[in-house]
């Protein structure tokens, strides 16, 4: 028998301020969220907790800049806050069961209309204080003029009710992907481990069996270019030269796919556009070498 592929996948929370977007992401995955919520992270899009089980993880992105009063945020703001709608896994969208639908829902839910091929699930959380007879016309009330959701769950993210339904349906949506983080493993870059593994992803997946999973890849720097973009330098680290002039391909064409790809990823982890820049190097049995390592930037600041 075969084992089932792990899974991973990016989902995005949103819903006006006080629905229960925190009480959800805790019950989700505890005291992780406070550990990592309290990092300085540079994006504009933050990982704001991870939920992993044997077969499965499921990286929970915020994109503070939605949750914020329009008046207080230019225009441009709003809109890179909402690009990262696109690339997410899932969108979940959490309403206030026990108020009636207002502005703030109505902001979202217009720029929600405009996102193609992500299901975008319609969360009615605090169901614990409606009348059960009073679900159905609140559900309604959010499905005129909004767009399809992809799945409609009444929840309590106080009680715990229909949360762990929820998780499941999310993750069966899934597709196979890496497990991003060690089921305890929190680090003080989060976004630096994850970057590292988003492009390590692609090397093993375009190489398939000629690389082998030995290939590290280091970031050696992510700085803020202009206001609309992040370079990121990255070395992808291999024992021998024959492993390099594969990753690298015919004038380069391997290692450009490699990059495209990941540069995709790492724009809807962050946010923001990404100038992403590669290098690949020999570091003979690099990891038999603890300074090697250190010189390689796995020190353990990145931990
Ligand atoms: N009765 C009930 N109250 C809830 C539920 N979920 C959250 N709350 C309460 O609603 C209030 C707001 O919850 P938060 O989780 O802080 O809301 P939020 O969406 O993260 O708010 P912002 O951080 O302002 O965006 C808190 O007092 C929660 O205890 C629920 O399922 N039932």
């Amino acid at each position: 028998m075969t084992e089932a592929p792990f899974k991973s996948g990016f989902v995005t929370i949103i819903g006006r301020p006080n629905v229960g977007k925190s009480t959800l992401l805790n019950r989700i995955v505890g005291e992780k969220i406070a550990i990592m919520s309290d990092k300085a992270q540079t994006t504009r899009n933050k990982i704001q907790g991870i939920y992993t089980t044997d077969s499965a993880q499921v990286v929970f992105i915020d994109t503070p800049g939605i949750h914020k009063p329009q008046n207080s945020l230019g225009d441009f703001m709003v809109k890179s806050a909402f690009s990262a709608l696109h690339g997410a896994d899932a969108i979940w969208f959490v309403v206030d069961a026990s108020m009636p639908r207002g502005r703030g829902d109505d902001f979202i839910i217009n720029r929600l209309k405009e996102i193609k091929n992500t299901a975008i699930y319609l969360l009615i959380n605090k169901v614990d204080l409606l009348a059960p007879k009073d679900l159905l016309n609140v559900i309604a009330s959010y499905q005129e003029d909004a767009p399809e959701w992809a799945e409609v769950f009444p929840i309590s993210a106080r009680e715990g009710d229909n949360v762990s339904e929820l998780l499941d349906n999310v993750v069966a949506g899934l597709d196979e992907g890496p497990q991003y983080f060690d089921a305890d493993q929190l680090t003080d870059h989060p976004e630096r481990f994850v970057i590292g593994e988003l492009i390590r992803e692609k090397v093993l997946q375009l190489t398939r069996q000629e690389v082998p999973h030995s290939v590290a890849v280091v970031i050696d720097k992510i700085s803020r270019e202009s206001e609309e973009k992040i370079h990121i330098q990255a070395s992808i680290v291999v024992e021998r030269p024959t492993q390099k002039n594969i990753i690298i391909g015919k004038q380069g064409t391997m290692i450009k796919e490699i990059g495209t790809r990941a540069r995709k990823d790492i724009e809807r982890l962050m946010g923001d556009k990404v100038f992403l820049e590669t290098w690949v190097k020999v570091e003979p049995r690099w990891r038999e070498r603890p300074q090697a390592l250190q010189t390689l930037g796995y020190s353990e600041d990145d931990y």
